[in-house]
């Protein structure tokens, strides 16, 4: 379980999350949803441990996040975030190989069964016949399906992952999407579309301007009541064979009033 108390955060001056509470619960899918700018890259990285709260703490499995070695966290949490992703001169097998690196010992080196963990976590993303290209030269979706490999590589109880749907085609995404779900693991991600979100989560926390306005199970909280005002636009919700389908129009559209 993950959990945020009070979690403050800011940029210089700038406080950009006010208190916020959430709760990822054991073996759930949570995903963080809200305007532009209102706080989830920034939220999603304080959870995962790359930054650190001005105020607050978080927890991972009771524990506190700052108490952790960096050996230690890189055992329990992997992230699939993109800027800090960017590895001049690897190959697609030698940047999924450092998701193994936690795991080697001090000067070991990998052994047959991270080799066969790099493939196998290639293969379930459908790249690897990639796993020769360098990484630098792939297009952003085949990027994006290699930095999700690293993280099954990595075999980390926890996963965060923000926009990992960002570059991909709608087969990818759902194919992606998909694959979290059946891991099972600890999942919490950004996602912009509200759609994958009802369809791909247990769990949402909706932010805006830095602040959580609802969070509970998708069908409680991905609602016209919480999403209208936070959005300014009208949402219609539809349900289809079990699911459930927003859609979205402004709630001005031009010529009415
Ligand atoms: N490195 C930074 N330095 C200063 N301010 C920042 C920095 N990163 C983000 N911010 C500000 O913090 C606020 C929250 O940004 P954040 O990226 O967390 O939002 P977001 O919900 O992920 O946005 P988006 O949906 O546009 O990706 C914004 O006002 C943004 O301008």
């Amino acid at each position: 379980m993950i959990r945020a108390q009070n979690l403050t955060y800011a940029y210089g001056t700038q406080t950009v999350l006010h208190g916020v509470n959430l709760e990822q619960r054991a073996g759930r899918v949570l995903g963080l949803v809200g305007p532009n700018g209102s706080g989830k890259s920034t939220l999603i990285r304080n959870l995962s441990g790359g930054l650190k709260p001005v105020e607050g703490r978080v927890t991972i499995g009771g524990k506190d996040l700052g108490s952790y070695s960096a050996q230690e966290l890189a055992r329990e949490v992997s992230t699939v975030i993109q800027e800090r992703d960017s590895e001049p001169g690897l190959t697609v097998a030698q940047m999924v190989m450092l998701g193994r690196t936690p795991r080697l010992g001090m000067f070991a080196r990998p052994g047959a069964s991270d080799e066969e963990k790099v493939i196998r976590s290639l293969e379930s993303v459908n790249a690897l016949h990639l796993a020769q290209r360098f990484f630098a030269e792939l297009s952003g979706g085949e990027k994006q399906r290699v930095l999700i490999a690293r993280s099954l590589a990595q075999d980390t109880p926890y996963i965060f992952l923000d926009e990992p749907t960002n570059h991909l085609d709608i087969r990818h995404q759902h194919e992606l999407l998909g694959l979290i779900r059946t891991n099972s693991r600890n999942t919490v991600i950004v996602l912009h579309d509200l759609n994958l979100a009802a369809q791909y989560c247990d769990d949402v926390v909706l932010l805006d301007s830095g602040r959580v306005v609802a969070q509970g199970p998708v069908g409680d909280v991905l609602t016209p009541a919480y999403l209208e005002p936070v959005y300014d636009m009208a949402v219609h919700r539809i349900e289809h064979q079990g699911k459930t389908h927003l859609l979205f129009e402004p709630r001005n559209p031009e010529g009415s009033s």
